[in-house]
């Protein structure tokens, strides 16, 4: 039987509503719609052909990247696009360009750090495109700690300007994405210094290039800062270097929605959480996280027809082989896989809602969940980003040899992913912010300060200590509240351990570096206690659909018993479930991969019915 016709098989053999599960995967029927349209206009438009990307070099892969972004917003402006709309297109035309960064980054950095004034001056002109910006905080030296960054911007009280200065070789801005040869201005990050005082990191708007030949202002020196990762992949993007000679720039070109500087030179700290001036990348992580889950089901998808359609061994009187998706050592590296993309793809629509939330209650002046937040944006991205990048690999591995051909679309995928570990902030850096958040949670439990929100089992942790699972049988591993109370135990003493034992050493900081080690574990411990809760929270939603909830129950539990049986070794160290429980668990994963596999390529392939059309426009 033909592939293709394998598969219109294996759709006919769905035991659920394909059509309903589309919706479900794309969040509402009004964003599948958008979803199907756009891809339908990428995947019909052979500008933003794909399946010569690899084999460009770098000056024409950029060439091609620059006129796919200019033709995207042409068709943006002649088909009226919303922004949805216009992110989507973005998303299927899927090659990093800096677009990216001007309306990931600098636009929303303005909108969330500029005054009212500045976003009247500087956002029409950026929404219009006619200034392009960049997000330039990383320097050669510092890019995790941004509080020791070296640039300086010191003001002046003669001319009433900032001197935007790079005081030594390390405090050159280095990795900003559309500054080596394409933004005309950036968002510099910079020490604010007055009157010889040291005010910290905050935002100073800086054109860089000249609008009417491009070329680099007096004072500025800016370049890209060569090839990356592999061919193809990051190469579209023109990830620069910038140095300033002492450039003068206007007052009122400080960010000035967190703190200002009055024309006498006084700084001036509004009553708001200095954090604010990192609120862009807080933004921008709670986007990679839904983006984790789109790059995690292209991989699965290809693993899975793949797997599907591959046979090897297992031939008895000249019948067909074996399809190699019914090998348990197939099914047990890919279905866990599949689950994780639908966990993240519903962790990263409730986080959007997350941050919705802490938005409004920003303009109310309400700081209250501030530090839930950016310990969730923190944590999650650096858990779903992990996990997606090591699950790219994993694919290449299960479509063996052919998974390294680059018309199999995984090494691209793998190359142009993989940074996403490191960018908007490097995983571990981000999962001792977790625990720092957490340490801080436990230390205030006896104060009578309630833990709440995603932290509100913490307040539970005296029963969730002594608590034993409830699990005799494998079947009852599927319910709900077993993995729930099994998850928030194994995070519950994970955090509690941590601060015992920080409580051996005298120096708070000594400690956290000597048990950073065990406190990153327990922030995964937690963030992966997050991404179960909200699954089991969509599940307890109306889903319509024959079959569609009972799908998403099955790989509930395939995602949550697969990550038990992963770490198996925290849990029972932690007391709450036995060896014993342990076994029964994996009996019950074993029994879940058989139900998963007469409806996996229709789960799989219908999830990909919107990337269909742009995987057949590479050549695999
Ligand atoms: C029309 C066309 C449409 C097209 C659309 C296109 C759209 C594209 C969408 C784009 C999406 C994705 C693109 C991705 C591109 C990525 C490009 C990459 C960009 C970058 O990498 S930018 C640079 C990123 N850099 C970092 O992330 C640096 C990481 N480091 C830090 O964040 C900080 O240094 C730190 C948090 C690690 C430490 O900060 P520090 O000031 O030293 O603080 P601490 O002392 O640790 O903590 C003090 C207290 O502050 C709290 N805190 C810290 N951070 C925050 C925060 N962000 N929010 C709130 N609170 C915070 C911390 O918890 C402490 O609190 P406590 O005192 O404990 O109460
Ligand atoms: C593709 C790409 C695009 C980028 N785009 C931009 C951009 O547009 N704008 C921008 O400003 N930046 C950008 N960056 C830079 C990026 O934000 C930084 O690289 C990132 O924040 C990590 O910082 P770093 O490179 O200094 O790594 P480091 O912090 O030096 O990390 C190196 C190692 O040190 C460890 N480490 C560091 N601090 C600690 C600690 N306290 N405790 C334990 N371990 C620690 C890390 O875990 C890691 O293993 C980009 C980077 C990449 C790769």
């Amino acid at each position: 039987m033909e592939a293709l016709d394998y598969h219109a098989e294996e759709r006919r053999k769905a035991e659920f509503d394909v059509e309903e599960m589309k919706i479900v995967w794309a969040g509402s029927r009004q964003a599948y719609e958008i979803s199907d349209r756009v891809a339908r206009l990428v995947a019909s438009d052979p500008v933003f052909r794909k399946d010569n990307r690899t084999m460009l070099s770098r000056k024409d892969l950029f060439k091609d990247t620059l006129r796919k972004a200019a033709h995207a917003w042409k068709r943006i402006i002649e088909l009226r696009l919303s922004e949805e709309e216009a992110s989507k297109l973005r998303f299927f035309v899927d090659q990093p360009v800096f677009t990216d960064l001007h309306w990931g980054m600098f636009i929303p950095a303005i909108k969330g750090q500029g005054n009212e004034e500045q976003q009247q001056k500087w956002l029409p002109m950026a929404y219009k495109m006619q200034i392009i910006g960049c997000y330039a905080q990383t320097e050669l030296g510092h890019g995790s700690n941004v509080q020791g960054l070296e640039t300086t911007a010191t003001f002046d009280p003669e001319t009433d300007e900032f001197v935007i200065h790079s005081p030594t070789l390390t405090s050159s801005k280095w990795w900003p994405g559309g500054l080596g040869k394409v933004s005309t201005h950036a968002l510099i990050y910079a020490r604010l210094i007055t009157d010889g005082q040291d005010h910290g990191v905050h935002g100073f708007i800086v054109q860089l290039r000249s609008l009417d030949d491009h070329l680099p202002l007096p004072g500025i020196t800016v370049g890209d800062i060569g090839m990356k990762f592999g061919s193809g992949a990051y190469n579209s993007m023109d990830n620069g270097v910038l140095r300033f000679d002492h450039v003068r720039i206007l007052r009122d070109q400080m960010l000035m929605g967190v703190s200002q500087v009055t024309r006498e030179g006084k700084f001036m700290q509004s009553d708001v959480p200095r954090q604010l001036v990192y609120g862009t990348m807080v933004y921008v992580r709670q986007k990679i996280v839904a983006d984790a889950s789109c790059a995690l089901s292209r991989a699965v998808c290809i693993a899975t027809r793949y797997s599907v359609v591959r046979r090897q061994f297992g031939s008895h009187n000249g019948g067909p082989e074996t399809q190699v998706i019914d090998y348990k050592t197939q099914q047990s590296r890919l279905f866990p896989l599949l689950a994780s993309a639908y966990a993240f793809r519903f962790v990263g629509e409730w986080l959007k809602w997350l941050y919705t939330d802490v938005t409004q209650r920003l303009q109310a002046s309400d700081f209250s969940t501030l530090p839930e937040v950016h310990a969730c944006t923190a944590g999650l991205k650096s858990v779903t980003t992990s996990a997606t990048a090591d699950a790219i690999e994993e694919c290449r591995k299960l479509c063996g040899g052919h998974g390294y051909l680059s018309s199999s679309g995984l090494p691209e995928l793998f190359a142009v992913y993989v940074p996403a570990c490191t960018y908007e902030g490097d995983n571990v850096v981000l999962l001792l912010q977790v625990a720092r958040f957490l340490m801080k949670t436990v230390s205030q439990l006896g104060s009578g300060k309630k833990p709440v929100g995603t932290i509100a089992y913490m307040g539970r942790s005296e029963h969730l200590l002594q608590c034993r699972c409830e699990v005799e049988r494998a079947e009852d591993w599927l319910k709900p509240n077993v993995i729930l109370e099994a998850f928030e135990a194994r995070a519950a003493r994970m955090s509690v351990t941590c601060a015992k034992n920080l409580n051996n050493f005298a120096n708070q900081e000594e400690g956290f570096a000597q048990l950073a080690t065990d406190l990153a574990e327990a922030a995964v411990a937690h963030v992966q206690l997050i991404i179960v809760s909200k699954f089991i929270e969509k599940l307890q939603q109306d889903i319509p659909g024959k079959g569609v909830k009972r799908q998403l129950e099955i790989l509930f539990n395939v995602y949550a018993l697969s990550l038990l049986h992963k770490h198996l070794g925290d849990f029972v160290a932690s007391g709450c479930i036995t060896p014993k429980q342990g076994a029964l668990a994996n009996e019950q994963l074993r029994l879940l991969y058989s139900q998963v596999h007469f409806d996996n390529p229709s789960l799989l392939l219908y999830m990909v019915l919107l990337l269909e059309r742009l995987l057949q426009s590479t050549s695999f």
